[in-house]
């Protein structure tokens, strides 16, 4: 089986090209390919399949991915499903144009959260437009070092964004964030921010289904509408320890500008279906 490998702000992928569908891709094989000493190592999978021949029905905020030719099929590295991933997009979307699989440099992807345009810039930067980011409240989560206060936002997928006052880097993110069940009966993925600057932000981010990682294109979403009043529009740079992302907001929604990059190709040898 061929494997890719890129990341976008050190937000790493295993990329699995399986154009008819024919994989049968298990959570303990995600994990394996994942796993940084015994597999590949990644923060996720992104199983490339033609929407055509996804053995999974496209219902409900998925809907839209039906009018795509591709379809990204996102794992996290525990091998959990997940409905968006803002990195993973901009690097899928480098990878169709890289291999050939589109042309021009405009596409939609499709994914579990629906259509999601992506341009390809020509400095290496993809801009995808990850809709309307939607503010559900505000809830609570207990980290290793205690309690924190954030804004539950919808981006596709669920996350709780916290404005921690001295700043993401002593904030101690080991270990699973514990959310209410009731308010995330998904989970969430739980990031960690501050204004350093006027229009930058600093985030971290645990990531559910992978812990920590060192960027989360849905969560930079994240966090740059939880630091925007309601109805304004904004243009943020947010820094996380991989690299700087972009995130503009107006009335139509959120675009998210960074980094796609591939760094490898390969063949795996290893039998994942065998532990
Ligand atoms: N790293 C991604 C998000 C991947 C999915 C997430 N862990 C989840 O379970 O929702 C991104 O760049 O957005």
């Amino acid at each position: 089986m061929r494997f890719a490998k890129g990341h976008g702000t050190e937000n790493d992928f295993v990329i699995l090209p399986d154009p008819d569908g024919a994989l049968d891709l298990r959570p303990a094989a995600v994990a394996r390919l994942c796993d940084r000493r015994a597999g590949i190592g990644a923060d996720g999978v992104l199983r490339v399949v033609r929407t055509a021949a996804l053995g999974e029905a496209l219902t409900g905020p998925a809907a839209s991915a039906a009018e795509c030719e591709w379809f990204m099929d996102y794992r996290n590295a525990d091998g959990s499903v997940a409905e968006m991933c803002g990195n993973g997009v901009r690097v899928f979307a480098r990878y169709l144009a890289d291999r050939g699989l589109v042309s021009g440099g405009e596409l939609a992807v499709g994914t579990r959260a629906g259509a999601r345009r992506v341009v390809l810039e020509d400095d290496g930067d993809a801009t995808v437009d990850m809709g309307r980011p939607e503010v559900l409240g505000e809830a609570e989560v207990v980290l290793a070092g205690g309690p924190v206060q954030g804004v539950r936002v919808d981006v596709g997928n669920p996350h709780l964004a916290c404005r921690v006052a001295g700043g993401p880097a002593g904030v101690d993110l080991s270990g699973r964030p514990q959310l209410d069940p009731a308010q995330f009966p998904e989970g969430a993925n739980v990031e960690v921010f501050a204004q350093v600057a006027p229009g930058i932000l600093e985030m971290r981010v645990n990531e559910r289904g992978s812990g920590e990682t060192r960027s989360c294109g849905t969560g930079i979403v994240a966090v740059a509408v939880a630091a925007t009043p309601p109805g304004e529009e904004a243009a943020w740079r947010v820094r996380v320890p991989g690299g700087e992302c972009v995130v503009l907001l107006d009335a139509e929604g959120a675009r998210l500008r960074g980094p796609a990059v591939l760094v490898a190709e390969g063949e795996i040898l290893a039998d994942l279906d065998t532990p």
